[in-house]
């Protein structure tokens, strides 16, 4: 009997094929799982048979914005569209006043809010981490359109769907930091880049058209927490370059920014770049939160 695909193997799928990976790059990736090409076809039906019936489902949704329904602010539709779009910015606010009353460092900025907090993570957290994402490294994806290959060249591992204890209590405290509950965010993922791997700039938020495709229930990207792993021996700093900052990379290190504007825009400003590693490699952990839970 081949693999048995379990709940976590499914959450892996359904995931991925959400954020528009590539079905072909999935099915490499099972069958060095070991799983049988007839069981990964199987499973790929299953979730998109699922998506099929969600999107029927959104689309008697008496809540869904229809903009030919939609005409003026005294329409239900639009006011219950205002209401949910409030509700987010005070949950916003709500994590800013968090934030700003931790031990993170805010950035001076009217341009871009962002912390830094220094050693949140252990020497010894750190080392774990990178030995489990060393183990479980695959190509990473991108959500933007680009036909660029070098944009994104270093390689994911989804740490948040393994079972492990570390990686657990390492999100619940990415979480209490910010007091956001575990289903407004993304599974935590590892990035492990070696030297001459980069991540050009780019903005964590979707833009309009990879909302429609990646955003789903839990809609746009708010906050992004990213953790260094290991001090980088030359290369691998984080530029946010319209503000003019970066960061060299210190092991235990996170940078915490929110990609969008009050008005719930994507906030240009976030906008940051990997710089290629030069010496050595770097591995960092980023989570990514959303403006809804699941
Ligand atoms: O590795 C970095 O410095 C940045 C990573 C990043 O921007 C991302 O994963 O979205
Ligand atoms: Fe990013």
């Amino acid at each position: 009997m081949g693999k048995v695909f379990d709940a976590s193997w499914q959450q892996w799928l359904k995931t991925n094929i959400e954020r528009g990976c590539n079905k072909n790059e999935l099915t490499t990736i099972l069958l060095e799982h070991g799983f049988d090409i007839n069981v990964i076809e199987q499973q790929f039906s299953v979730v998109t048979q699922a998506k099929q019936t969600a999107s029927l489902n959104v689309a008697s949704d008496p809540f869904t914005f229809h903009p030919s329904f939609a005409v003026s602010q005294s329409d239900p539709l639009i006011r219950q569209q205002n209401a949910q779009q409030k509700q987010v910015q005070q949950r916003l606010i709500r994590v800013q006043q968090q934030l700003t009353q931790s031990k993170a460092l805010k950035l001076e900025s009217d341009a871009l809010e962002l912390y830094t907090l220094n050693h949140f993570l252990s020497a010894q957290e750190c080392q774990a981490v990178i030995d489990l994402i060393s183990s479980k490294l695959r190509p990473s994806e991108l959500a933007s359109q680009t036909s660029d290959s070098n944009f994104r060249t270093s390689r994911t591992c989804d740490l948040g769907i393994i079972n492990n204890q570390l990686i657990a209590r390492i999100d619940k405290r990415i979480c209490d930091l910010l007091a956001i509950p575990a289903t407004y965010a993304e599974v935590i993922q590892g990035q492990y880049y070696e030297v001459g791997q980069q991540f050009k700039a780019h903005t964590d938020y979707f833009e309009a058209y990879e909302l429609q495709k990646h955003g789903g229930k839990m809609g746009q990207r708010t906050y992004t927490v990213m953790i260094y792993l290991n001090d980088v021996e030359a290369g691998g700093e984080t530029n946010f370059l319209n503000v003019g900052i970066g960061f060299k990379p210190q092991q235990g290190m996170a940078v915490i920014w929110n990609s969008l504007n009050a008005d719930l825009t994507g906030n240009i400003n976030s906008l940051h770049q990997a710089e290629p590693v030069k010496k050595g490699f770097k591995a960092v952990i980023t989570k990514w939160f959303r403006q809804n839970s699941v």
